[in-house]
């Protein structure tokens, strides 16, 4: 079953992608193999949705690299071809786009309506759409279904820009004839809204600061790129920016950092399966405190230049907090530890000695998957719909093959690696969910030893 896009000539305002969609795929993973080799992490897929809506803010070309081929990002791709902007697959992971001549109209279409549903990332769309054309609309995104996730910051940080809002029932539009630049105190740190509010912002007349924004490393990404093209941003990876408007912005050219969610996947992975694993060039100043919190569950790691190595490991022991206290694994915004690798640090614990309380503070619906994983004889506690502990079974019992869903991203890659360490088959089924942000993640891992097929 094969997702993707392939892109021959650029070719404007057309449906120019074939999209290859196969509905409720499913894995077979056999498992108890341990893995041996090198693994390249993708480019990062909350960045690259996040600067491909930032192509939209120039009539002029820019050059992306390191685009990860996965379902959310081919699927923002396609939309911005039938927007009107012109996209050019220059090799594997390289795109042009030029959006000279974008179709307003478009947006009105039951198409774009569906398109632009699909997922969660076409939201910021809003912000370059409001800066250059004054206008924007979007239905509900898609994305993951984790609990709510509500959309305030972004409106109500471009109302503070001048723009109106109103919901009519099929869209959220958007429309402001001069923005002008304000002060805004964020609600909270949204990572897609202080990204949406910042592309807003950057062609309003004056100063705008915005306080208590995300920094993420996918947002210090787009708001670098932003300079790049002229715009003027300061403060880019702290919690105040602070944009001077400018009148236009020009074209540039950007590389994609590798995926931090998907290097936290794989040293997760070695782990549980007493594996050998190389993540290769993994830009570790930019992973902040993630290789910190692997390290607390007491794997080891080697960083070899910009390498990770992970050694084959039997056993890898809990720490405690200095005061002898249980350890806490919890997600807050960044420098913070990211909720998008909670998941993983849990099922990641399954096999740890010692106990682990995982406190996922943003998202109320992200934790019920451990059912599955208590059936295939995982020891964990599911405290309340933020909270659970796992008690380690230090390699005491291996965990058995079962049949499971998907029940979102993360999840559904915390399940494959449940599968991948367990005795026996197990089948995975809506691996959709794991195709929206895992490039060819069966064919990378059946590379160094795995056994999946794609049903
Ligand atoms: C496409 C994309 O980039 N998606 C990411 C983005 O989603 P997204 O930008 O949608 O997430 P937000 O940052 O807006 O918020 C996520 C959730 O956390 C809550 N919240 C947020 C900030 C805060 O200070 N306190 C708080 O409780 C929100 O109410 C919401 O329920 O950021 C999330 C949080 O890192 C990640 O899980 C998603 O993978
Ligand atoms: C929650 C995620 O993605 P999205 O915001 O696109 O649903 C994720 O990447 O873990």
């Amino acid at each position: 079953m094969l997702y993707g896009i392939h892109c021959t000539e650029a070719v404007k305002g057309v449906v120019h992608y074939s999209l290859y969609i196969s509905k409720m795929a499913s894995f077979k993973i056999t498992g108890g193999r341990k893995l041996q080799g090198e693994l390249v992490p993708q480019g990062a897929k909350n960045e690259a949705l996040q600067i491909l809506c930032a192509v939209l803010l120039t009539k002029e070309p820019v050059t992306i690299h390191n685009i990860p081929n996965i379902r959310d990002v081919n699927q923002l791709i396609d939309l911005l071809g039938d927007m009107g902007v012109w996209v050019t697959k220059l090799k594997e992971g390289s795109y042009r786009f030029v959006a000279s001549d974008v179709n307003l109209e478009y947006l009105d279409t039951p198409a774009y309506k569906s398109k632009a549903a699909a997922l969660r990332g076409s939201v910021m769309l809003l912000g370059p759409m409001l800066a250059r054309y004054k206008q924007g609309r979007i239905p509900r995104p898609g994305g993951d279904k984790i609990g709510r996730r509500r959309l305030d910051t972004h409106f109500l940080g471009f109302e503070k820009l001048g723009a109106k809002f109103h919901y009519d029932g099929d869209f959220y539009r958007v429309e402001g004839e001069a923005l002008k630049g304000a002060y805004m105190l964020l609600d909270e740190a949204s990572v897609t809204g202080t990204a949406n509010v910042l592309m807003a912002a950057v062609m309003a007349e004056g100063t705008t600061t915005i306080y208590n924004a995300a920094c993420e490393p996918y947002l210090q990404q787009l708001s670098k790129m932003l300079n790049r093209m002229g715009a003027k941003i300061a403060g880019v990876g702290s919690n105040l920016l602070t944009i001077e408007g400018v009148s236009e912005l020009q074209g540039t050219e950007h590389t994609m950092l590798p995926d931090m969610i998907e290097i936290g996947s794989f040293i997760g992975l070695a782990a549980m399966t007493q594996s050998e694993i190389t993540i290769k060039n993994c830009q570790i100043p930019e992973l902040g405190i993630i290789p910190d919190v692997f390290k607390r569950l007491g794997i080891q790691m080697e960083f070899r230049g910009d390498d990770i190595h992970i050694p084959s490991q039997e056993l890898y022991e809990v720490e405690t907090f200095l005061d002898g206290g249980m350890m806490t694994v919890a997600d807050s915004p960044w420098p913070g530890f990211t909720p998008d690798l909670l998941s993983i640090v849990l099922v990641t614990a399954i096999q740890a000695s010692g106990t682990v309380l995982i406190h996922q503070k943003m998202f109320e619906s992200r934790l019920f998957f451990v059912d599955k994983l208590i059936e295939m004889g995982a020891q964990i506690i599911l405290c309340d719909p933020h909270r659970a502990t796992v008690v380690g079974l230090g390699r005491h019992q291996q965990l058995r093959g079962i049949r499971m869903s998907s029940p979102d991203i993360r999840a559904g890659v915390s399940l494959l690696i449940a599968a991948l360490s367990a005795s026996g088959t197990s089948i995975i089924d809506n691996i959709e969910q794991i195709d929206r942000g895992y490039q060819h993640i069966d064919t990378r891992l059946n590379a160094i030893g795995a056994e999946i097929t794609r049903l």
